[in-house]
């Protein structure tokens, strides 16, 4: 049999060195002709077995024309910039240190959920089975042979004429024992360059990994049009046939078509959270769509809170949040994304698996989130942004932050006047940006054993009927709130209007198991501790009758997470109500708030609303669950149906 690799590999970035012939040694493969393959950058006779493996099988299905080992120097991402901007997939923001412009085809801005699938022998591993006639609405379901169809279809020769670049990558701090080891093969410089922000990346994963050492296998192409019609070469993709694929079984991502975000950045949604859950269910532990907080109250006293929010309702915000309550701090963990396990003595910690922010670019100010805007204006890729003609960037929440004679362009790359009716910013856009760069990030955020947890919260845009801040009664409880989670749909997925949704766990994107066992899961957790934290739903999104937020929001946000610390201290200002525990009267601290706030109506729990709400929730479990709905949840949905009756 032939040598695998020739012997001579290159110098760094030499265009081409001594092509060499394709064989692997299977005879059964019929490449139209000959083709060469040459090595620019790294030495694949290095790499462990098992990456070595891997690499080869999809040179072989997708045969590009140059492979790239990455190793995350500085050297290679400038190279890496370089090339983006000769093919105009970036341009530069001269008004800020090592700043980039991406604009992407106008048809791939957000995650496909219903592009994205997984595959297991049974369907109903993947998802519970909805009622006679219905449509599924918690995931999708690919059967083993339709996705290996589906990869041949679309993978075969897929990176002719492009390079694939190998991508070594880290969920999670480098030896932490919390932490998980991703390949990522893309041909995509975008994604190479997004994901050494958004994960520790480069050489320094190769030396950690062992030989026989299993990973997560991500394999990912921007596609081309079957048409062979590429509309915009600044952004190749393939809108028409994106499939986002997972076999948790193999611990595997496939994903074809699409360069953006959640749908290419294979660490961070498709592993950390889809195929993430799956390797938690089975080592018991929590990979969740949270973000994490550290926060001190007036007393010197620290404490962490995870939180769940649907994408676009507010996670990197209150991560970041600039407490208006005096004597309060807030220090970030992360952002997105929580894994969380507990220690031998029962406490509940977590780690950010990632090392960057993925955040939403619209409504981020130096009024709402100032610490963001002390993050992003150094080393940050943004995509779909707008820009201006001194060199920066601009989106709708920034008016107050460019003079008046600057040009803007908009993420489309055309004029535009403030007042049109087309936004300047794709809602959608976004900064990704270093993590360390945060100037409150955590002091504790990279510590191997991860933090305590203390209080977890549920919340999401709700307009109407659901109160700023309510406390589950116990544990119980607590996972039924999170299993009833809705929320108004938002830009970061492709979802029209303002329709109000069901998400569970704001999960509903990202389960990668059947979420009735998924519930179980969450259930079971009352047998591995006795010190479970506290659970909460909050919502700081209730309008009054004409459309205006009823909670200022942001900053002011601190005065709830003060009611929430004081309720883990024990203090006794919370008052019954058939959903959970508010606010006592008199207990919520406004002391100094400029807005007017109108309490009663923020605390107002209707009862016609609340009737129609455990109608839906009811509804929604009958219809999506049915008999992989634990009995415990159901027991919470009598109770509460009882307790709304009496009302
Ligand atoms: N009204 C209001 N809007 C908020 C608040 N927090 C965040 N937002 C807005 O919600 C959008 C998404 O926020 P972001 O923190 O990026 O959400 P994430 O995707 O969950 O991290 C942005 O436009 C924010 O300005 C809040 O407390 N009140
Ligand atoms: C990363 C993404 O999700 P989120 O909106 O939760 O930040 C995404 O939509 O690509
Ligand atoms: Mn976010």
């Amino acid at each position: 049999m032939p040598a695998l690799y020739p012997t001579v590999v290159s110098n760094r970035f030499t265009n081409e060195i001594g092509g060499f012939t394709k064989s692997f040694g299977t005879p059964d493969v019929v490449i139209g002709q000959v083709r060469a393959l040459s090595v620019v950058h790294g030495d694949l006779k290095e790499l462990p077995e098992k990456v070595k493996s891997y690499v080869q099988e999809n040179i072989k299905l997708c045969e590009p024309d140059k492979i790239h080992i990455c190793d995350g120097t500085d050297y290679e991402n400038q190279k890496l910039i370089d090339q983006m901007l000769e093919q105009g997939t970036i341009t530069a923001l001269s008004k800020y240190e090592n700043c980039w412009l991406a604009r992407t085809n106008p048809a791939d801005t957000a995650r496909v959920e219903s592009k994205t699938f997984i595959s297991t022998e049974k369907k109903s591993e993947t998802i519970p089975t909805p009622k006679n006639g219905v449509k599924g609405a918690l995931g999708n379901w690919i059967a083993p042979a339709d996705m290996d169809a589906a990869i041949k279809e679309r993978f075969t020769s897929c990176m002719i004429g492009r390079t694939m670049y190998v991508v070594p990558f880290s969920m999670g701090p480098i030896g932490s024992p919390l932490s998980k080891i991703g390949i990522e093969l893309t041909d995509s410089p975008y994604v190479v360059a997004s994901m050494r922000i958004m994960t520790r990346m480069g050489a320094p994963i190769l030396k950690k990994l062992k030989d026989d050492q299993d990973f997560v296998k991500c394999l990912h192409s921007v596609g081309r049009p079957s048409n062979g019609i590429v509309e915009y070469p600044n952004w190749p993709c393939d809108p028409e046939r994106t499939i986002i694929l997972h076999r948790p079984k193999n611990n595997e991502i496939v994903s074809y078509g699409s360069g953006y975000g959640g749908n290419s950045l294979l660490g961070k949604k498709c592993f950390a959270l889809r195929i993430g859950s799956t390797i938690a269910k089975r080592e018991g532990w929590l990979a969740e769509h949270m973000l994490i907080l550290g926060i001190t109250n007036p007393k010197g006293q620290k404490r962490y809170i995870a939180a769940a929010f649907p994408s676009a309702c507010g996670k990197t915000n209150l991560a970041m949040m600039t407490p208006s309550l005096p004597g309060y701090k807030i220090e970030c963990v992360g952002d997105d994304i929580a894994w969380m396990k507990f220690d031998k003595n029962g406490q509940l910690r977590a780690i950010n698996p990632e090392n960057g922010f993925f955040g939403v670019a619209p409504g981020t100010s130096r009024s709402s989130n100032p610490i963001a805007m002390d993050t992003i204006f150094k080393n940050t890729v943004f995509t779909n942004v707008a820009s201006t003609s001194d060199g920066g960037v601009f989106w709708e929440g920034m008016e107050k932050e460019v003079v008046d004679n600057t040009n803007i362009t908009d993420w489309k790359g055309n004029p535009w006047k403030k007042g049109q009716s087309t936004p300047a910013a794709h809602p959608n856009s976004r900064f990704c940006t270093p993590a360390s760069q945060c100037p409150i990030i955590d002091p504790a955020w990279e510590d191997a054993e991860g933090v305590p947890i203390s209080a977890i919260l549920f919340g999401g845009r709700r307009p109407t009927g659901v109160p700023l801040v309510y406390e589950a009664r116990d544990w119980k409880h607590g996972v039924f709130i999170g299993s009833s989670m809705r929320s108004e749909a938002t830009a970061a997925a492709e979802y029209k209007g303002k329709v109000i949704m069901h998400d569970p766990f704001a999960m509903r994107p990202f389960f990668g198991y059947n979420f009735g066992q998924y519930l179980s899961h969450w259930l079971s957790m009352e047998n591995r501790s006795d010190k479970l934290p506290k659970i909460f739903h909050v919502n700081w999104f209730r309008k009054d009758s004409n459309g205006k937020f009823l909670w200022p929001g942001f900053g002011e946000n601190s005065r709830v997470l003060d009611w929430i610390l004081r309720r883990l201290d024990g203090e006794k200002i919370a008052q019954e109500t058939p959903i959970g525990l508010i606010p006592a009267p008199n207990s919520f601290n406004l002391k100094g708030i400029e807005e007017n706030v109108n309490l009663e109506e923020l605390f107002n729990i209707p009862k016609d609303f609340w009737l129609n709400e455990v109608e839906a929730i009811e509804k929604y479990f009958d219809d999506q669950v049915g008999k992989d709905l634990p009995k415990e949840i159901v027991l919470q949905l009598e109770n509460l149906k009882k307790r709304l009756a009496q009302m």
